[in-house]
């Protein structure tokens, strides 16, 4: 198609061949872009180089394309996005998934998409690696979908199913390179990750309402490319890294019952609430960036060789 055109072009003068058809995607979540450097032979090319792709404007994400090779013997050609694009960023759905339209142009059958969240269950600690086995995306249920407007070819479909987009196969994989990496049991879990828009981090009242629903993570990021790399027909498998909790006391804290307190002469002292940052956020994705790196560099050389 002609939007992929130039950056075809682009591509073609600035990488060897046998990078030009990389058959795995990855895509590098907040503070983890150097889960790339597991890829040898390095090219990268700044978006600014490239026609379609916008500017990652958050800190923890670069802004270029990294192609590589992973594995033994000739590798697997690999493209990572270094730095994703989020809706909150100002940035139209139709931008926020071009990438992953451009690596199906180029080859990708299977995509492995990483992300930051945060844990809506004290059973999943920060450091987990959740490997995602279905979704609730309220943004998408209510007319925020990148599938929006007119297919994006006459080759793809109208309606795109959803109840098989996270891969078995690559589930599989992931659980069985954690145990060849000898990763102890509760490194990895498995869950829902719920979609919503941010930038504002959860309300505990919020974080309750994703919980009952039958969410285990929440972050702001990954379900538009869930969504494209479907629709184009990959393999996809997400793993989230649990960053930090969302807060969800057990009820509110009742100023009454301080005032009425404070004026029977008895003093209550309490504790502030926690609040979550970005700078938390990136600072566990540092701190477990080796542990990305591996299992993504393991699951990826355990994929059949085309
Ligand atoms: O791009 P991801 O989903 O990894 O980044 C998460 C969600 C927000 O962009 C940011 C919040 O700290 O981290
Ligand atoms: N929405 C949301 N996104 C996150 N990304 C990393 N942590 C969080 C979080 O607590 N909430």
């Amino acid at each position: 198609m002609d939007v992929f055109k130039s950056n075809v072009d682009v591509l073609s003068k600035l990488l060897p061949p046998h990078l030009l058809a990389p058959r795995v995607g990855i895509v590098c979540g907040s503070g983890l872009s150097t889960l790339a450097t597991c890829m040898r032979g390095i090219v990268e090319i700044p978006y600014n180089d490239l026609e379609g792709f916008v500017h990652s404007t958050v800190p923890g994400h670069k802004s270029s394309l990294a192609f590589g090779l992973i594995g033994e013997g000739e590798g697997v050609p690999v493209v990572a996005m270094l730095g994703r694009f989020h809706p909150y960023e100002g940035h139209v759905l139709s931008s926020v998934v071009y990438p992953i339209r451009l690596m199906a142009h180029l080859g990708v059958k299977d995509i492995i998409i990483t992300n930051a969240a945060g844990s809506l269950r004290p059973s999943i600690p920060v450091g987990t690696i959740v490997v995602i086995q279905d979704h609730i995306a309220l943004p998408l249920l209510t007319g925020l979908n990148p599938l929006l407007g007119p297919p994006f070819s006459p080759k793809h479909a109208r309606f795109v199913p959803l109840s098989d987009a996270y891969s078995r196969p690559l589930r599989l994989a992931a659980f069985r390179a954690a145990h060849a990496l000898g990763l102890e049991r509760d490194a990895l879990a498995e869950g829902t990750y719920t979609w919503v828009s941010g930038p504002t981090y959860e309300t505990p009242a919020e974080g309750r309402f994703l919980r009952n629903a039958g969410g285990d993570v929440v972050g702001m990021s990954t379900v538009p490319e869930v969504v494209a790399a479907r629709d184009e027909g990959m393999n996809v498998l997400v793993l989230s890294l649990v960053t930090n909790l969302v807060v969800i006391p057990d009820g509110y804290r009742s100023v009454r019952e301080e005032v009425e307190a404070e004026i029977a002469g008895q003093s209550i002292v309490r504790a502030p609430t926690p609040t979550v940052s970005h700078e938390e956020v990136l600072s566990v994705g540092k701190q477990k960036a080796d542990v990305m790196k591996s299992l993504v560099a393991e699951i990826i050389g355990r994929l059949p060789r085309a």
